[in-house]
C-alpha cells in the first residue's frame, strides 16, 4: 500500500467506532491503500438533552459533514438513519453497503418480552416512532424519555429504571450485546425507522473518482432500493405530516427478477390513531414505489394524524 491514507471520518462513540471501523477495513482491503480512522465530536454526542430540543434528526450528521467540506477527512460514516432526507449539495451518498437485520429489539428485565410486561411497565425510549408504536399495542405501557448509548440504555434496564428499553438491533449486535436482547420485534407490530440497520457512506461530489471508487468497495444495490423507498416515504410524509413514520422495504428476488415490497406506517403520538400501507414495486422504480405509497397514506389520513391528536 503506498500514497497518503484515506481518512475515515466517525462519530466517537463506540457504536459509531465499531461500525466505521469495518468500513474501514472494506475501504482499505478493496482500494488497497492505507485508511485511518478521524474521530469527530458531534453535538449529538455531547449534549444528553432529549434530541427533539436541539434540531431533530441532522445533529449526529453535522459534524461530519463539516469535517468533509472542510477536508480534514475524505470519507464520512453515518448510520442511515440518522441522515436527513434532504439531498446535501455538496455531498454524495457515495455508497449503502449491505444492512443489519432492521429490525427493533427489546432488552426487558427478567428476560422478558413486551407482552409478558404488565399494563403500567415502565419502557424506556426517545423515539416518537418507538412511544407511539408501543402505545398502539394497547397495553397500557408508560412509555418514558431515555437518552444516552446503547450500553447506558440497557444498564438503566438492569439498574430497575426502567422495566424495558427498546433498541435497534443493529446496533445491539455491532456492540456484541445481542445476548442481553429479550425479543426482536416483528415488523408488524413495530416498524423500524426508515433506513435503520444501514449505513451511508458520504463523500464530496467533486472528489467523484473517490465516490466512484467508495461505491465499487463497497456499494450493495438491494439496500440502496430498500432505504431509497423507505426514505422518499419519509421525505414525502415529512412534508405534509410530523406524525411518527416507520418504513421497512426489502428486495428480494421474484419470478420476474427482483422485486421491492415495503410497509409503512404513520401515527398519531398517542398511538390510537394509525395509518399503514404496503406496496411492491421494482427495486429500479425505488423512489417511485416510495413516492406513490406516501401519496396513498396522505389520501388515507397520514396527514393529519398529529394536527388531530396533539395532547
Ligand atoms: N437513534 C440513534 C441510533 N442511530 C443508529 C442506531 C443504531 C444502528 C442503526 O439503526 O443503524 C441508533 C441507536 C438505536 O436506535 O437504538
Amino acid at each position: 500500500m503506498t500514497g497518503t491514507p484515506l481518512r475515515v471520518g466517525t462519530r466517537a462513540s463506540l457504536l459509531a467506532r465499531t461500525q466505521s471501523g469495518h468500513v474501514a477495513d472494506a475501504l482499505a482491503a478493496a482500494l488497497d491503500r492505507d485508511v485511518v480512522l478521524v474521530e469527530v465530536t458531534t453535538a449529538g454526542d455531547v449534549s444528553a438533552a432529549p434530541l427533539v430540543s436541539f434540531g431533530g434528526v441532522g445533529v449526529f450528521v453535522s459534524a461530519l459533514r463539516d469535517a468533509l467540506v472542510r477536508g480534514d477527512v475524505d470519507v464520512a460514516v453515518h448510520s442511515l438513519k440518522d441522515l436527513p432526507t434532504a439531498e446535501h449539495p455538496d455531498i454524495a451518498l457515495a455508497a449503502v453497503p449491505l444492512r443489519e437485520d432492521p429490525r427493533d429489539v427489546v432488552v426487558a428485565r427478567d428476560g422478558l418480552t413486551l407482552g409478558e410486561l404488565g399494563p403500567g411497565a415502565r419502557v424506556g425510549t426517545g423515539s416518537p416512532r418507538r412511544a407511539s408504536q408501543l402505545h398502539a399495542l394497547g397495553l397500557g405501557f408508560d412509555v418514558a424519555g431515555i437518552r444516552g448509548n446503547v450500553d447506558t440504555r440497557i444498564r438503566k434496564v438492569r439498574e430497575g429504571e426502567y422495566e424495558a428499553v427498546v433498541l435497534a438491533r443493529a446496533g445491539v449486535a455491532r456492540l456484541g450485546r445481542l445476548d442481553e436482547v429479550t425479543e426482536v420485534l416483528d415488523p408488524l407490530q413495530m416498524l423500524p425507522a426508515p433506513g435503520q440497520g444501514a449505513l451511508a457512506i458520504e463523500c464530496l461530489r467533486v472528489r467523484s473518482d473517490l465516490v466512484d471508487d467508495v461505491r465499487q468497495a463497497l456499494e450493495d444495490p438491494r439496500t440502496r432500493a430498500a432505504v431509497t423507498a423507505e426514505r422518499v416515504v419519509l421525505a414525502d410524509l415529512e412534508a405534509g405530516c410530523s406524525a411518527p413514520v416507520g418504513a421497512l422495504a426489502e428486495v428480494a428476488e421474484g419470478d420476474d427478477g427482483d422485486e421491492l415490497w415495503i410497509r409503512a406506517v404513520a401515527l398519531s403520538l398517542d398511538g390510537s390513531l394509525a395509518v399503514r400501507r404496503s406496496m411492491t414495486g421494482r427495486p429500479e422504480d425505488a423512489a417511485g414505489v416510495g413516492h406513490r405509497l406516501a401519496e396513498e397514506m396522505v389520501v388515507d389520513g397520514a396527514g393529519s394524524l398529529l394536527e388531530e391528536r396533539v395532547p
